[in-house]
């Protein structure tokens, strides 16, 4: 963890070119099971999921609706709220320049209020849920900044004016309440807040939902301009695949609490191993590139309750067969991915077996 009570002042260049060219790893998830205690039978909302997260890269997390990334990123910031227990797994949180490596899940409450906004941000979907309606936007930076560094009042403001015109809101605006921005202003200027502590880690949750198509994509620009200057890493969660393309390093796709597959951005998208993950490549438009017809994915993700046997996709996948709905595919490397299918099994059990009776 960096130590509190730092000012932030400006992040020099020698330090920047540092931070993104720094490719150690930063975050690493196992064996997270996160469920919901609400009735007699829980709800199975993260089921096992492994994740590795380098310095300065953007991991997406995609996934249909209540497939469990939510969960999954309020679970790794510890942010959930009873009935939501994590009841295994680690998150490692690894130090970097002589700080100690930490799990977050067994940090106290007092480690935890150090570790957020310093090394972890977090931006979600409504910016009207994050910015307070009573507080000037300058009053809501200048409390952040100034519980986390030794800066002045005035000092703490100069830099919210700077943090602000880091994604394009001028500084006369730290004297606006948040009802009087425009919806991507607001969003934007939560991104900006996140951005306030220099944090490692921004943890996005479809940032861009509650924004219109154009406004998205300046903000996705300004998301990755923002990351290359200041190096840090990005978790970013959203159902579009195709947007991911845009700004994702690497990409993990989750299916009913698990993750089904992960790769480089472009190599998942125009490749996808996973039936599932070509379903989701279908069922949207790409941001780029020449028009293609959208697909829907027949039917729904199931109830996370009780999962159906086998792989959980299989009722929905078009490509099933007979060992799909009888045992859980394991997630296999697959050149630089993995993929959680029989397809590949099949395939790989194939080799094998020629392998050993050549
Ligand atoms: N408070 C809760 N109590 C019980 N079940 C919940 C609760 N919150 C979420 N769930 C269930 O957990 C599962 C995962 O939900 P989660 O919100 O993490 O999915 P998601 O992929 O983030 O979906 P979305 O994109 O709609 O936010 C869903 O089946 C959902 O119904």
């Amino acid at each position: 963890m960096s130590s509190s009570g730092t000012p932030h002042s400006s992040i020099s260049k020698q330090d920047t070119v540092r931070r993104s060219e720094d490719r150690t790893p930063l975050l690493t998830v196992r064996g997270l099971h996160v469920d919901y205690f609400d009735k007699a039978d829980p709800v199975h909302a993260v089921s096992g999921v492994d994740l590795d997260l380098r310095r300065g890269e953007t991991l997406g997390i995609v996934g249909e609706s209540g497939c469990g990334k939510s969960t999954l990123v309020t679970a790794i910031t510890r942010l959930q709220r009873p009935p939501a227990v994590t009841t295994a797994g680690s998150v490692v949180f690894h130090g970097h320049d002589g700080t100690e490596s930490v799990d977050v899940l067994r940090l106290t409450e007092r480690q935890l209020a150090d570790l957020r906004w310093e090394n972890i941000a977090v931006v979600f979907q409504s910016a009207m849920n994050a910015l307070n309606p009573v507080l000037r936007l300058g009053s809501q930076f200048a409390d952040v900044l100034r519980r986390h560094s030794r800066l002045s009042k005035r000092e703490a403001w100069e830099r919210a004016g700077e943090l602000l015109a880091m994604v394009g809101i001028p500084a006369d605006r730290l004297r606006s309440y948040a009802h009087e921005l425009s919806g991507g202003m607001r969003q934007r200027a939560t991104i900006a807040l996140a951005l306030a502590c220099e944090p490692d880690l921004v943890v996005m949750d479809e940032p861009t939902t509650a924004v219109d198509v154009v406004m998205q994509r300046q903000i996705l620009r300004q998301v990755s301009r923002l990351k290359r200057e200041l190096g840090f890493s990005v978790i970013f969660i959203t159902h579009d695949l195709s947007l991911l393309i845009e700004i994702a390093d690497r990409i993990a796709v989750m299916y009913a609490g698990k993750v089904v597959e992960t790769g480089p951005a472009r190599q998942l998208y125009t490749d996808p191993q996973h039936p599932y993950t070509e379903a989701l490549r279908g069922a949207f438009p790409p941001l780029h590139g020449p028009r293609r017809e959208i697909t829907g994915i027949p039917g729904s993700p199931p109830g996370l309750r009780t999962l159906p046997a086998g792989c959980a996709f299989h009722p929905r996948c078009a490509r099933r067969f007979e060992p799909c709905d009888k045992t859980t595919p394991p997630l296999l490397a697959l050149g630089a991915g993995e993929a959680a299918c029989h397809l590949h099994q099949t395939v790989r059990g194939e080799e094998d077996h020629h392998a050993r009776t050549r």
